[in-house]
């Protein structure tokens, strides 16, 4: 019997392949088209989504993008797939497991599908499944979830597979972010205040038992009782609502807008949600939240970049992958 082969698959969101709107705009139509993203009766959101979303959004969205864009493509890619490459190094260098790993996007390509394909090919018949995120949500992680039940329908034989369904408070990830915010500390100061701003869901999802704003505020509190914060100079946000219905709250607009008209002096925002930087972390905080912080009044904004291809963070990665070969 040859021994099992253990792989590794990275997966996160997606992100358009161009900062057009007709790029755009293939990208959202099979985001939103996921129930597990909108929880709302197909025949009412589909023709919402057709004849309100998709014929505006795009473009907006796409002028958002270009504001972000890097030299090798979207920001999100550039670093989903940089994790995928320095993990492999990591788990054959530093921990002696030799494993391929390679990254698939939930949206787009490379599909889940693709992804679970290229390790069979490499002869993986064990694959942990690690979503980049860090905290379970229905509408990210169940959702990853379905795309690798239905990408491995025809496997034959089909893998064997561990998927970590989420590690919000897994210790080498607290210490990645912690890390990641104590070295920018001591480069740049420290702040008056330190808003932690996570991805928002709607409230009623998370009102029928989604766990995930409670463990966005256990990351929270581990990461400020690491730093010596855990008080009230640290507040907890969500951002990104979308749409007309209420989401998790405080929303961080609102909350940078009254720092700003508190006249703090000087607010540092990170976002531990976020496995990788990428449109709501670089133009939603760092370009719209600092404008909305400084016209209310406030005088110093600092957005400190996520964790991204860090080393802590890929240890992290790395002992969360470990765990569940
Ligand atoms: C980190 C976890 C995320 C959760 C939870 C999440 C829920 C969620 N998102 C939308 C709608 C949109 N999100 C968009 C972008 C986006 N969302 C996440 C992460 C989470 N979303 C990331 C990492 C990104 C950025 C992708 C990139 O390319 O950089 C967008 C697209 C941008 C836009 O048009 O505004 C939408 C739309 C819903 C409805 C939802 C939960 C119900
Ligand atoms: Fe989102
Ligand atoms: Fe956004």
């Amino acid at each position: 019997m040859p021994s099992p082969r253990n792989g590794v698959l990275l997966v996160n969101l997606g992100t358009p392949d161009e900062p057009t709107p007709a790029a755009v705009r293939r990208y959202l139509r099979e985001f939103l088209s996921d129930p597990r993203v909108v929880e709302i009766p197909r025949a009412v959101w589909l023709p919402i989504l057709h004849l309100l979303v998709l014929p505006f959004r795009p473009a907006k969205t796409a002028k958002k993008y270009a504001s972000i864009w890097m030299n090798d493509g979207s920001p999100l890619r550039v670093y989903t797939s940089r994790q995928a490459q320095l993990l492999r190094g990591y788990l054959g260098e530093k921990l002696k497991v030799q494993a391929p790993v390679v990254y698939a996007m939930r949206y787009g390509k490379p599909s889940v599908a693709e992804g679970l394909a290229e390790l069979a090919a490499k002869g993986c018949d064990r694959i942990t499944v690690l979503p980049l995120y860090p905290q379970y949500a229905g509408s990210t992680t169940a959702s990853v979830a379905d795309a690798v039940k239905s990408g491995l329908k025809h496997a034959k034989p089909a893998p064997t597979v561990q998927f970590v369904k989420e590690f919000h408070e897994h210790p080498a990830y607290i210490n990645a972010i912690a890390k990641n915010v104590n070295d920018y500390w001591f480069k740049h100061g420290r702040p008056d205040r330190l808003v932690m701003s996570f991805h928002g869901i709607p409230k009623a999802v998370a009102d029928r038992g989604d766990p995930y704003p409670v463990q966005c505020r256990r990351t929270a509190e581990l990461v400020a009782t690491e730093l010596g914060w855990n008080d009230a100079r640290t507040q907890v946000t969500f951002q990104s609502r979308f749409g007309r219905a209420e989401w998790l709250q405080p929303y961080t607009f609102d909350a940078l807008r009254a720092l700003g008209s508190a006249k703090t002096t000087r607010v540092d925002v990170i976002c531990p949600g976020f496995a990788a930087d990428c449109l709501e972390t670089l133009e939603e905080i760092s370009i719209e939240g600092k404008k909305e912080f400084l016209h209310a009044g406030g005088r110093d904004f600092h957005y400190i970049p996520t964790t991204n291809d860090t080393p802590a963070f890929i240890a992290a990665l790395a002992a969360v992958a470990q765990e569940n070969l």
